[in-house]
C-alpha cells in the first residue's frame, strides 16, 4: 500500500475528538450530469440568466466596437427545442457543436427556455475565457446537488461546492494529488489492479467461441476503473474484477447505473421547479435515490478505514496509509467533507476513465500499424515482459500520445461550462457577469486549424519534435484548465498509462467480427453508441 502518512498514538487522541456520529446517505455521477448541462449550456436549475435586453457594454471602453448579446448569432429557441426534444439532440451534443460552429461561427448564443447560454467554439476565445478566471471559478448552477446535500445533512464536495468552501477543499486536495509525482506513489497499487485486469481478459475470452473476444470492453474497463480509483481513494480492493462481485460493491455499481440510465430524468431533476415535483416526482426521486446509493458506499469505506486506524493505534502500531489515511489523520477537512469528496471523486473517476480506455483500445484495433509502433516503443523502452511503473511513463511518449489523441477524438466531456464572475468581452461581444458559457471542446479538437487531418488518429502528433513544434493545448483540453480543472487527472492518467502499456505488451488487440463501426453518442459523457467487442490475442514472446 502506498504510504503518504504515518500516525502516532499521540495524534490519535486529538483525532478521536472528531468521531463520526452522524448517519450518512450518499451519491455519484454528478460531474456527468453537470457536464452534460454544460455541454448543452443548460444550468442544473434551469435558472433565468441575465436578460439580453438589459445588457449593455456600459463599462467597456469603446462602445461602438463592442457588440451586445442581442447581436450575437445563434439558433432560435424553437429550433433548439425541436433539435433537442424532437430529434434527440441530447445524444448528439458533440455533433450539434460542430453544426452550430459551422453555421454561426466562433461564438454564438442559444436559449433553452429561460436559460441563455453563450457557446465559445474557438481555441483562442476559450483560452481568453479561461485565462481571465478568478480564484474560484464556477462551472454551472449546482443548486439541485446542493439541495440534495442540505436535505440529507451532507457536505458538498469539489464538484458541487462553490466559492470559499470550494477553495478551501481544493487547496487541501491539490497538494495531495495534482502532480504526477504525487500519484506516482500509487503505481504499485494500480499495477496490482492491472494484474487483475489482464487475468480478467484471459477469463472472459475463454468464454467465447473464438477464444479471443471480449464483448463490450467498456464493461471490463468500468470495473477496472472503479477498482483502480478505489484502490487509491479508499486504500482497499473492491473485488470488481472477481468472478463474484461483493454485494456492497454491486449495490454501488447499481446506484451508478441508475444515475447513468436515468440520466435524462435526473438532468430534469434540477430543471423542474420544486412546485412541480408533486406532479412529476420521478426525476427528483431517482436523483435522490442514486445519490443515496453513492454516498452510502463512501461512508462504508471511509468508516471502515477509520475503524482500522483506531484498532492499529489501540494496539500501539504505527499507522501507515495513503490518501484517505492522510485526510483522516490531518483533519484538514471535516468528516462530512471527506465523505462528500470521496463520493464525488469516485463518481467522476469511473466512467470517464473507462470510456477513454474503451476508445483507446478501439482505435488501436482499427489502426494495427500504430499499435505496432506503440508495442515497439514499450518493448524497446522497458525490455520484454517488464511491468511499467509511473517512473517509466515519461519514457513512453507514444503511450502518452495515445491517451491524448484518444481524448482529442473522444473528449469524455465534449463541452465544459463556466458562469462568468465578471463582465467580459469575448470575441468582440460584451458578456455580462453571471452568463452561462459553454466551452465547446469537441468542436475545437476537431478543428482543422488546430489539428491538421483532425479526424485522423495520430498519437505521434503529441510528440514534440523540437521546442518550436509545440502543440497548443487549448485546442484540446480534455481535463479542463486552470484552478478548477480536473483534480483526478493524474490518477486517471496513471491508471490509463499503466493499463494500456501492459495490454499492448501482452496482447495484439483486434476488432472482433461482432463489432460494426461504433459511433459516439452523448449520454452525459461522450460514450460508445454500441458495444465495442475486441479480440485480445497473445503476442509471441
Ligand atoms: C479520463 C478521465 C477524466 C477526464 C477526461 C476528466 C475530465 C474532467 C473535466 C473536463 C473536468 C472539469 C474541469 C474544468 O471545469 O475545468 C473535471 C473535473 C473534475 N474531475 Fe475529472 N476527469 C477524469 C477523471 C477523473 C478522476 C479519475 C477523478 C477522481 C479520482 C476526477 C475527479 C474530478 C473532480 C472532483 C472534478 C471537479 C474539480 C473541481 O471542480 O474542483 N476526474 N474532470
Amino acid at each position: 500500500m502506498a504510504t503518504l502518512n504515518k500516525l502516532t498514538a499521540a495524534c490519535w487522541k486529538n483525532f478521536q475528538g472528531d468521531r463520526l456520529n452522524k448517519q450518512l446517505f450518499l451519491n455519484v455521477r454528478a460531474l456527468h450530469k453537470s457536464a452534460a448541462s454544460e455541454a448543452l449550456g443548460i444550468s442544473a436549475a434551469g435558472e433565468e440568466t441575465v436578460p439580453e435586453t438589459l445588457i449593455t457594454p456600459a463599462d467597456v471602453g469603446d462602445k461602438t466596437a463592442i457588440k451586445t448579446l442581442r447581436e450575437m448569432p445563434g439558433p432560435s429557441t424553437v429550433s433548439n427545442l425541436i433539435e433537442f426534444f424532437w430529434r434527440d439532440g441530447f445524444s448528439r451534443i458533440h455533433e450539434i457543436q460542430l453544426e452550430h460552429r459551422k453555421k454561426y461561427g466562433k461564438i454564438f448564443k442559444s436559449r433553452f427556455g429561460p436559460q441563455l447560454v453563450v457557446s465559445v467554439a474557438d481555441r483562442e476565445l476559450v483560452a481568453e475565457v479561461l485565462r481571465a478566471e478568478c480564484v474560484a471559478p464556477q462551472r454551472a448552477n449546482m443548486d439541485s446537488w446542493k439541495e440534495y446535500r442540505d436535505m440529507r445533512g451532507r457536505s458538498t464536495g469539489l464538484i458541487s461546492a462553490e466559492g470559499e468552501h470550494w477553495l478551501k477543499m481544493r487547496s487541501v486536495l491539490r497538494q495531495l494529488i495534482m502532480r504526477p509525482r504525487d500519484v506516482a506513489v500509487f503505481s504499485d497499487d494500480v499495477n496490482k489492479v492491472v494484474d487483475d485486469l489482464i487475468k480478467r481478459v484471459c477469463i472472459l475470452r475463454t468464454q467465447e467461441s473464438d477464444g479471443a473476444t471480449v464483448q463490450n470492453v467498456n464493461d471490463l474497463f468500468f470495473k477496472y476503473a472503479m477498482e483502480g480509483v478505489a484502490a487509491i481513494l479508499y486504500e482497499c480492493r473492491l473485488g470488481c474484477l472477481e468472478n463474484e462481485i461483493p454485494q456492497e460493491t454491486q449495490d454501488y455499481i447499481n446506484a451508478l447505473h441508475l444515475m447513468f440510465s436515468s440520466f435524462k430524468t435526473t438532468m430534469y431533476a434540477g430543471a423542474i421547479p420544486k412546485w412541480l415535483r408533486s406532479v412529476i416526482p420521478k426525476p427528483w426521486e431517482e436523483f435522490c435515490l442514486s445519490w443515496d446509493g453513492l454516498f452510502k458506499f463512501s461512508l462504508i469505506h471511509v468508516d471502515k478505514r477509520l475503524t482500522e486506524i483506531k484498532a492499529q493505534l489501540d494496539r500501539g502500531e504505527e499507522v501507515k496509509g495513503g490518501l484517505l489515511t492522510h485526510m483522516l489523520i490531518t483533519k484538514e477537512m471535516s468528516m462530512e467533507e471527506i465523505y462528500a469528496n470521496l463520493t464525488e471523486m469516485l463518481l467522476a473517476g469511473v466512467d470517464t476513465t473507462s470510456f477513454t480506455l474503451s476508445w483507446a483500445c478501439y482505435l488501436l484495433a482499427q489502426h494495427p500499424h500504430i499499435q505496432q509502433q506503440i508495442f515497439t516503443e514499450v518493448t524497446k523502452t522497458l525490455g520484454p515482459g517488464t511491468v511499467a511503473t509511473a517512473d517509466d511513463v515519461p519514457r513512453l511518449p507514444l503511450v502518452r500520445g495515445l491517451v491524448k489523441e484518444t481524448l482529442r477524438l473522444f473528449p469524455v466531456l465534449p463541452g465544459n461550462g463556466r458562469i462568468t464572475q465578471d463582465d467580459l468581452v469575448v470575441g468582440g461581444y460584451f458578456i455580462p457577469k453571471g452568463t452561462q458559457l459553454a466551452l465547446c471542446h469537441y468542436s475545437t479538437s476537431m478543428d482543422e486549424e488546430n489539428f491538421s487531418a483532425a479526424s485522423d488518429f495520430r498519437p505521434d502528433r503529441w510528440i514534440r519534435k523540437d521546442t518550436s513544434d509545440r502543440v497548443d493545448n487549448f485546442g484540446s483540453i480534455p481535463f479542463g484548465y486552470g484552478i478548477r480543472s480536473c483534480i483526478g487527472r493524474r490518477m486517471a492518467e496513471l491508471e490509463m498509462h499503466l493499463a494500456l502499456a501492459r495490454l499492448i505488451q501482452r496482447f495484439h488487440i483486434g476488432i472482433s467480427p461482432l463489432t460494426a463501426d461504433v459511433k459516439a453518442k452523448t449520454h452525459g459523457l461522450l460514450c460508445p453508441a454500441a458495444p465495442i467487442n475486441l479480440q485480445f490475442i497473445d503476442r509471441e514472446n
